[in-house]
């Protein structure tokens, strides 16, 4: 039966009116600053989506800085762009552990996209190898991200690397008593399952404005700040990429449905195989694995196959998809003509 939206899903002034009563829009969200290449990351990250058959939109948080030909460049990869004010952290003498990693903090804005009820954060250094929609159907309620590893050098600042713990492996050195409890679990912020919402993102922002920064800058932040609703998930949702030579017992590299491409020289489209670790077989091989899919034309949005209907604002494919049956009644379409 051909399916129609009621009809006051699509009003007919060429605005797609979604009805705010108890459906939840899902998506994937990722971030975007400067003019640089890291688009180049956002792109792999939207075929390697499409590749895994993802039912959910990619939605592209993104600074001013990025220009307008970036944006066409995400929106023929039927990205949905969304142009986010920058935030800053208190003024303060911090050394971030890189220095641009005060931009990361800007990632916050995404808390205000009320629109949707239940997104899946993933950075543009990220590529998606399976089906992760699965993890929309999590409980709410709570904050989903995978423990990072605090063995690389960049964590050299820090009490734990000078005392060789890391909560990867906790017996391997224990936590010294006389430092009193272990820190508490910590997450890569580099992927995340989360709730949009108004309430919290003021509270994010009323809070980061007390709050000095710190090395991690919004990672840093957000742990501090989720840490009584974050639930560890299984390194297969977002392998860091130290794991490899830091925790290669806690790899199962077959069954890894993200990669994040975080380690020092393994940006795929900046790669050269000269920093530490990156002449390693398994960092060729995920780095040949994220061109593959970034040069498969095969993968590219198809505008012709997601046909935006006339006077609306995007293909339906990227509404349609983001709104669940229940919430949508079918009825019999009385033909328009
Ligand atoms: O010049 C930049 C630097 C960072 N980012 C965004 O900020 C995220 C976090 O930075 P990055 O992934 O480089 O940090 P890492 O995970 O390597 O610590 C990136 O994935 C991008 O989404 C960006 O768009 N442009
Ligand atoms: O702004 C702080 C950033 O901190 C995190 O990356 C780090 C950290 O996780 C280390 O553990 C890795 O070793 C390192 O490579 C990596 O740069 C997030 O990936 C990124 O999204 C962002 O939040
Ligand atoms: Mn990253």
């Amino acid at each position: 039966m051909a399916p129609t939206v009621r009809e006051n899903g699509f009003s007919g002034n060429g605005k797609v009116s979604i009805p705010h009563t108890g459906y939840s829009k899902r998506a994937y969200v990722t971030f975007l600053a400067g003019n640089g290449d890291y688009v180049k990351g956002v792109v792999g990250l939207a075929k390697g989506l499409r590749k895994a058959n993802s039912a959910y939109p990619l939605v592209v948080a993104i600074l001013p800085d990025v220009p307008e030909d970036h944006r066409e460049i995400l929106r023929a990869q039927g990205c949905i762009i969304r142009e986010i004010e920058p935030v800053y952290p208190p003024a303060n003498q911090t050394q971030f552990a890189v220095a641009y990693f005060v931009i990361n903090y800007s990632k916050l804005r995404i808390w205000n996209f009320e629109e949707y009820s239940k997104m899946v954060y993933l950075d543009a250094d990220i590529q998606v190898f399976d089906n992760i929609d699965h993890l929309f159907d999590t409980p709410d309620g709570y904050f989903y991200a995978v423990m990072d590893c605090y063995c690389e050098k960049i964590w050299s600042y820090s009490l734990q690397y000078s005392i060789g713990y890391c909560q990867q492996c906790p017996e391997k050195v224990t936590w010294p008593a006389e430092l009193g409890s272990p820190p508490s679990l910590y997450f890569n912020a580099g992927m995340f399952v989360f709730e949009p919402s108004r309430l919290t993102y003021e509270n994010l922002l009323e809070t980061l404005q007390v709050t000095p920064p710190t090395p991690f800058a919004e990672q840093d932040f957000l742990n501090m700040f989720f840490q009584k609703m974050y639930k560890p998930i299984p390194l297969v949702y977002n392998l860091v990429l130290a794991m490899l030579w830091r925790h290669p017992e806690k790899v199962e590299l077959d069954k890894v449905k993200v990669v994040h491409y975080c380690a020092a020289g393994s940006k795929p489209w900046r790669y050269t195989g000269k920093e530490d670790n990156m002449d390693r077989e398994d960092i060729k091989m995920l780095v040949a694995k994220w061109w593959d899919i970034y040069n498969d034309e095969s993968l590219d949005f198809k505008a012709e196959e997601n046909p935006v209907p006339e006077g609306e604002l995007f293909p339906r494919s990227s509404i349609m998809v983001s709104i669940p049956e229940r919430a949508i009644s079918y009825i019999r379409a009385t033909s328009a003509a």
